[in-house]
Order: structure tokens, then C-alpha cells, then sequence
């Protein structure tokens, strides 16, 4: 029986930056920086996939990898078969890729110039092209913003605009790297319910870089954690508040201030004035605090804050990020 490979697999995955540094007046010091340090995981068509870490953990040097812009220093690296720095281009029409922080729109033009561009780029067949684009317009919600020059859509019009233009050509994997950062909770609601879709009747694969939890919690059913270029958990959202032990925040605004809430199930953190925070386990749901809290209290208003991925991280793995890069060497 011969065995399939994974949709996207990584085999010892590596990628080291050679960095100059000045170590004196004309001295120049060579220092290695293992950005990925031996990375193996699969990923199988279809499935959301959430690749998190905290900064310069080496998520956006794999992606970079996954799409050929960067060669490996060392590993295997296949996506649909194809070894991505070796056939960049071919890879290209397969893949989509969105940068949170970047637009790879055309800043001056109308947004639906730039769609007619890739549909020149790509080749897209005429048909094909209508149809993703009637799809897109329609569910991000973009028919009045087609004649806006894209350095005048605001961030939220802007990240949906790019989502449309890396899904005009069809592609079976898309990369989000912070496809909702610095959106508001309208936008990012818009987004993740257009990703749900588009995953759900599409069979599109995501992989999605995120430093907001609530976009893996409410998109992906597996999470792959990464710190100083490994990989340190691979596995269910719920599992890695297990293994970190995380907390969420209940903030809660009363009418006037009040002695510290006491409930079942959570912990006080703090109050200022008439709010105060409660801190309950991640893997709780927060309805019977709410309801609990609710009870017995006047309250104005209430939210539920996620745990920062480096708070996750930090307690998983204990101690600092400085020791916890002592721990891995
Ligand atoms: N072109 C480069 N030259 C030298 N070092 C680099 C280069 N690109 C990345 N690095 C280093 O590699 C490490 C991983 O960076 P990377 O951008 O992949 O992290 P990240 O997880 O995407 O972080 P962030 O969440 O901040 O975007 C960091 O130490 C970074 O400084």
C-alpha cells in the first residue's frame, strides 16, 4: 500500500539568516539566526489550520517558505506535491496569500482595476473569473467600494479587498498572515464568516497566522503553536488552555462600585471603579458566570477577553521568553 503524502508537508523544515552586526569601529560580526529550526508537520486538504506564536517565533519565514518567496536552509518542503522555491510559479496559481500588513493591491487604482489585472495575470478563464468575483463582491460585501481608489478604502474595506483578490483564481490553499489585525469587531465578524464559508463549501485549505485567539477559536479546529522556530504543540485550541492552564477575563462594568464579586468558578483579579475583571479557566464556558454574576449584581455592561497567545505560551512553557530560549538551546 503506498501512502499519500500530506497535502502540505514539512519534513525538518529550516531556514537561517546570516545577520552582520557592527562589534566595533570597522569589525563587523557573523551571526546565525535559526528562524526555523526543523519544522515537520502535515496538513491535509481541507483543513483550517491556525499557526500561531509570539513575535519573530518564524511564522511569517515558513509561510515565506510555503510560498516560495524564501528557500530553505535545510528539510523537505511539498505543497499539492510541488517543492515551492523550485517551481514558484507553478505553485502560484494553486495558492493565495494574504498579508495583514501589506496590500498586495495597486495603491492608486480603483479597486476593480486591480481585479482586472490578475485576471490578466493569472489567465483566469473569463467564466471563472465573473463568477469569483460576482461570489466575492457579494459576500465581502464590496459593490460600493469597486470604484474607490484602494489608498482611500479603510483597513477593513482594504483586507477584504485583498481576501477577493487572492481568491479570484481559484486557489485550493490560501495563507492568512493577521488577516483580521486592526480590524473592527464588524469587519473581523465579516472576515471570519466569509473564511468559514469559503472553507466549508469550497474545501479550501487555510493556514492562518493570527495574535488573536478568538480567530483560531471561532475558524480552526487545529492549532500548531511555534516559539523560536519550533514547533511546541500541534493539536485542538482546547487542549493548548489545557496545557497552558489559560485564563479568560470576564469584564464586568456595575452600576456604581462594588466590594470584590465573589462566584463560583473565578478568580478576582482587579477593580477600577465600577469595574472589576474576573479570571476563570479557558476551557470553561463563560455563560454560567455571566448568568451567575448577572444574578447578583447590577450590571451595565460585560466582555469576555481572550488569553494573549504569549500568555499561553509563557505559562505552558514557564518563565520568561529569555528563559525559555536558554531552555532550548
Ligand atoms: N530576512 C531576514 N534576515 C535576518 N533575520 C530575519 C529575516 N527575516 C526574519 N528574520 C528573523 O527570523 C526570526 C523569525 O522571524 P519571523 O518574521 O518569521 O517571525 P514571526 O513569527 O512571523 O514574527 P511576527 O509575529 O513578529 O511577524 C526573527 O528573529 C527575525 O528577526
Amino acid at each position: 500500500m503506498t501512502v499519500t503524502e500530506p497535502f502540505i508537508h514539512l519534513d525538518g523544515l529550516e531556514k537561517t539568516f546570516t545577520v552582520r552586526r557592527r562589534a566595533g569601529l570597522v569589525r563587523r560580526e557573523k551571526r546565525e539566526v535559526r528562524a526555523v529550526d526543523g519544522i515537520s508537520f502535515g496538513v491535509e486538504r481541507g483543513e483550517m489550520v491556525g499557526y500561531i506564536g509570539p513575535n519573530g517565533a518564524g511564522k511569517s519565514t515558513t509561510i515565506k517558505m510555503l510560498t516560495g518567496i524564501l528557500t530553505p536552509s535545510g528539510g523537505r518542503l511539498r505543497v499539492a506535491g510541488i517543492d515551492p522555491s523550485r517551481e514558484r510559479t507553478r505553485l502560484a496559481r494553486r495558492i493565495g496569500v494574504v498579508f495583514g500588513q501589506r496590500t498586495t493591491l495597486w495603491w492608486d487604482l480603483p479597486l476593480k482595476d486591480s481585479y482586472t489585472l490578475m485576471h490578466r495575470m493569472y489567465r483566469i478563464p473569463d467564466a471563472r473569473y465573473r463568477e469569483n468575483l460576482d461570489r466575492c463582491v457579494e459576500l465581502l460585501d464590496l459593490g460600493d467600494l469597486l470604484d474607490v481608489p484602494v489608498r482611500q478604502l479603510s483597513l477593513g474595506q482594504r483586507m477584504r479587498g485583498d481576501i477577493a483578490a487572492a481568491l479570484l483564481h481559484d486557489p485550493e490553499v490560501l495563507y492568512l498572515d493577521e488577516p483580521t489585525i486592526g480590524l473592527d469587531v464588524v469587519s473581523k465578524a465579516k472576515v471570519r464568516e466569509f473564511l468559514r464559508d469559503l472553507n466549508g463549501e469550497r474545501g479550501t485549505t487555510v493556514l492562518l497566522t493570527t495574535h488573536d485567539l478568538t480567530d483560531i477559536e471561532q475558524l480552526c479546529s487545529r492549532v500548531m503553536v511555534i516559539d523560536h522556530g519550533r514547533l511546541m504543540y500541534d493539536g485542538e485550541l482546547a487542549g493548548l488552555h489545557e496545557v497552558g492552564e489559560s485564563e479568560r477575563l470576564l469584564v464586568v462594568d456595575l452600576e456604581r462600585e462594588l466590594p470584590p464579586i465573589e462566584v463560583p468558578g473565578a478568580r478576582f483579579v482587579r477593580a477600577e471603579g465600577p469595574r472589576q475583571w474576573l479570571a476563570f479557566p479557558a476551557t470553561e464556558s463563560a455563560a454560567p458566570l455571566v448568568a451567575a454574576v448577572a444574578a447578583a449584581h447590577p450590571l451595565v455592561d460585560l466582555s469576555v477577553r481572550e488569553p494573549d497567545i504569549e500568555a499561553v505560551i509563557a505559562k505552558m512553557y514557564g518563565g520568561t521568553r529569555e528563559e525559555r530560549r536558554e531552555s532550548l538551546r
